[in-house]
């Protein structure tokens, strides 16, 4: 048996330990290495081997001395002189051998020795940490991968140790570490099944030796999704906020607590405070006089509209709406939307004239709406018409339902005010002191119940207009002064005023009554019928124009089709005969009144109205220009005949020259006088 001696604690040398431990022929004495730390010494010194930090020393120590000395990797140089002096048998061992030898013997169980350490640990790490983890090898076999990187790459664990990476995971970026043995920092990277995640790849040392690289990796596809919500509602409240700020509204928000949350521009425009001013303060910090309507609205859960108050340095006075905000049930705070009150005064005033505007649109007819185109029609109309043209006032008279009305309306928008007020006054309709107080207004305390600072009235209203003093005929005689006051200077006075002031009106007065013969019993001023009277218009009678029937019934027919919702397009033959044969003391009201009520009486798809649907009407004995060989055929005594024919000429005289009593007289040879008389006698006044 050889005995032999290691110069060299390092790798070599203990690999060199190791290696001879198997041989028979040879014994390891002693280790000498200058570092007495050394692996070779440490083992050595395990063993009971002779170790020093001197190969000479040692040498000389050993007894009996050894027979040959190994340098492993060392100082030749040493091992030279060792040669020299004791005359031993020395032999090199190269560094590459020493390693491999290493490698072999003590390295390679070290290495696995670790490994499987390392995967022990690992294991209990890797298993049950919620991150991710893989390891390849540098072959690029998978050697690790842990549950949590089998659920997030939903891939089988057992299936994949062993493998290629490339073949479990063909996106693994894993196999670039291999080549550039650089650690990558928390790199996004999406799996192939969608799921996001965020790695670490790192390179994998074990002592100098490369042995793969390790991915340790979080699954952050939940918190991606929270993170597009979140700037979702990030958005949608940027949104809203836009939303509130561009209002022209004062709004204000207070969470639940009722602090201030937001407020926008109009806001601090309306009161004159600004976000520091409320933000993050009680709800009550802008109130200058009242209570919060936040924090009732927090406390009731109920909306409140409608609140007056103050508010703001510059006490602003508003009306408030507050409504609680409730998010699926839950109270998150109230909004509150400030109006100003000086606004809405604004607002009113406002409506108040479009009010007035409107009135004056009442006046809605022109003479394109008075339908008829009978001579003595004819003739009223042009009247009219050349009236309006003139700021002269107008008396229409006429019988109950001949359109008097209609062209009050007409007249009013063929004259040069047909932008300024109408006002139309029924006379009849009013008490005597109502009526008065109406038409020229009243002073403050003029009487009890007047309102404060008195009132305008209709007069005034009609200023620059036109009014429409309906009955005149019923107006008393204490009211028929102030009106001739206002026709002759232009002047009103309010009742219980002394003061009397302009108008610019132009009155158009109308009536069914005989005015004569009520200037006769003393009932009407006679000063104010004549100054009336200046530009008399006479509406005919409607059987008085029994022409006009025809073209009347296809204007009132569609008018009531359009009230009705109904498609009436004729009149039968035989139903018009009775039209033309009634006396219509109702005149167009009445036949407007018969044709609606025939209209409801008709099924609905009927289209022509005939006899069956017709009312009764009361036949008359007055029929319309008979031709004269018929009154022949007349029953009753002469007296009553000629009677009957004298009507017959009166009214087709009157016709023929467009109701001119002038030229009417003149055509039949008789006096003015005479034929007001005869046609008083006949009731054609009355009817004219
Ligand atoms: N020529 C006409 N053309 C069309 N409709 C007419 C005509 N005349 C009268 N009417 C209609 O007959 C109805 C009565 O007319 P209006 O009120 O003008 O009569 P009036 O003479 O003022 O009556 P009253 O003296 O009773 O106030 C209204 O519905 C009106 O539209």
């Amino acid at each position: 048996m050889k005995r032999a001696m290691i110069v060299g604690g390092g790798k070599g040398g203990t690999a060199l330990l190791g290696m001879m431990d198997g041989l028979d022929h040879m014994e390891v004495v002693g280790l000498a290495d200058l570092d007495l730390e050394a692996e070779g010494i440490s083992v050595a010194k395990a063993r009971g081997l002779q170790t020093g930090s001197n190969a000479f020393t040692l040498y000389g120590e050993l007894f009996p001395a050894p027979d040959i000395v190994f340098e492993a990797t060392g100082d030749e140089a040493v091992l030279a002189d060792l040669q020299r002096h004791v005359g031993v048998q020395t032999a090199v061992v190269p560094a590459h051998v020493c390693n491999l030898l290493y490698q072999l013997l003590i390295g390679k169980d070290e290495l696995i020795a670790e490994l499987s350490h390392q995967e022990r640990l690992h294991h209990t790490v890797f298993q049950s940490t919620d991150d991710g983890m893989i390891a390849i090898d540098g072959d690029e076999k998978v050697l690790l991968f842990n549950q949590a990187a089998a659920r997030m790459t939903e891939i089988d664990r057992e299936k994949a140790i062993g493998n290629l990476i490339h073949t479990v995971m063909p996106e693994s970026k894993l196999p670039r570490i291999l080549s550039t043995r650089t650690m990558e920092y928390n790199q996004k990277q999406t799996f192939a099944n969608g799921r996001q995640i965020v790695t670490t790849r790192i390179p994998l040392w074990i002592k100098d030796n490369f042995v793969g690289a390790l991915a340790v990796f979080q699954d952050v596809t939940e918190m991606m999704n929270m993170a597009t919500k979140v700037t979702d509602l990030e958005s949608v409240q940027q949104l809203l906020q836009a939303i509130i700020h561009s209002s022209d509204e004062a709004i204000s928000v207070v969470n639940e607590e009722g602090e201030g949350l937001m407020v926008n521009p109009a806001y601090s425009r309306l009161t004159g405070l600004n976000e520091q001013d409320v933000l993050g303060k009680p709800a009550t910090a802008d109130i200058y006089e009242g209570e919060s309507m936040h924090m009732r609205a927090l406390h009731t859960r109920m909306p409140i509209r409608g609140t007056q108050m103050k508010v703001g340095p510059h006490k602003k006075d508003v009306i408030v709406n507050v409504a609680p905000l409730l998010v699926n049930g839950e109270l998150k705070g109230s909004v509150g939307v400030l109006h100003d009150v000086s606004e809405i005064r604004t607002l009113t005033n406002e409506l108040e004239k479009a009010k007035q505007r409107i009135r004056t649109l009442e006046a809605k007819y022109t003479f394109d709406d008075i339908i008829g185109s009978s001579p003595a029609l004819s003739f009223a109309k042009e009247q009219a018409f050349k009236s309006a043209q003139t700021p002269v006032d107008v008396l229409l008279r006429g019988q109950s339902g001949t359109g008097k009305e209609l062209f009050a309306h007409a007249i009013h928008n063929e004259s040069g005010r047909r932008y300024q007020p109408f006002i139309r006054v029924n006379c009849s309709a009013l008490s005597p002191a109502l009526l008065e107080s109406e038409l020229f207004g009243y002073e403050e305390g003029a009487f009890t119940g007047a309102k404060r600072g008195g009132k305008r009235g209709l007069f005034e209203e009609a200023n620059d207009g036109s009014i429409f003093l309906d009955e005149i005929g019923e107006v008393p005689k204490e009211t028929q002064v102030k009106l001739l006051r206002v026709l002759q200077e232009k002047e009103i006075v309010r009742v219980g005023g002394t003061k009397a002031s302009t108008v610019n009106v132009r009155i158009i007065a109308a009536t069914n009554n005989h005015l004569e013969e009520a200037i006769k019993r003393g009932d009407f001023r006679e000063d104010l019928f004549y100054r009336l009277n200046k530009m008399p218009i006479f509406i005919p009678s409607l059987q008085d124009r029994r022409e006009d029937i025809h073209e009347l019934c296809q204007y009132l027919l569609h008018k009531i089709n359009q009230a009705y919702g109904r498609s009436v397009l004729t009149v039968s033959d035989q139903a018009m005969q009775r039209l033309l044969a009634y006396e219509w003391p109702g005149n167009v009201r009445e036949l407007e009144n018969i044709l609606g009520r025939a209209v409801i009486h008709m099924n609905y798809p009927d289209q022509e109205l005939t006899v069956k649907h017709l009312p009764p009407l009361a036949e008359t004995d007055h029929t319309y220009a008979r031709p004269l060989h018929e009154y022949g055929k007349q029953n009753g005594s002469l007296a009553e005949r000629m009677n009957a024919f004298e009507q017959q000429e009166l009214e087709v005289a009157l016709a023929e020259v467009q109701g001119n009593k002038t030229a009417a007289a003149r055509a039949l040879g008789i006096s003015v006088r005479n034929l007001y008389y005869k046609l008083e006698k006949h009731g054609i006044v009355r009817k004219t």
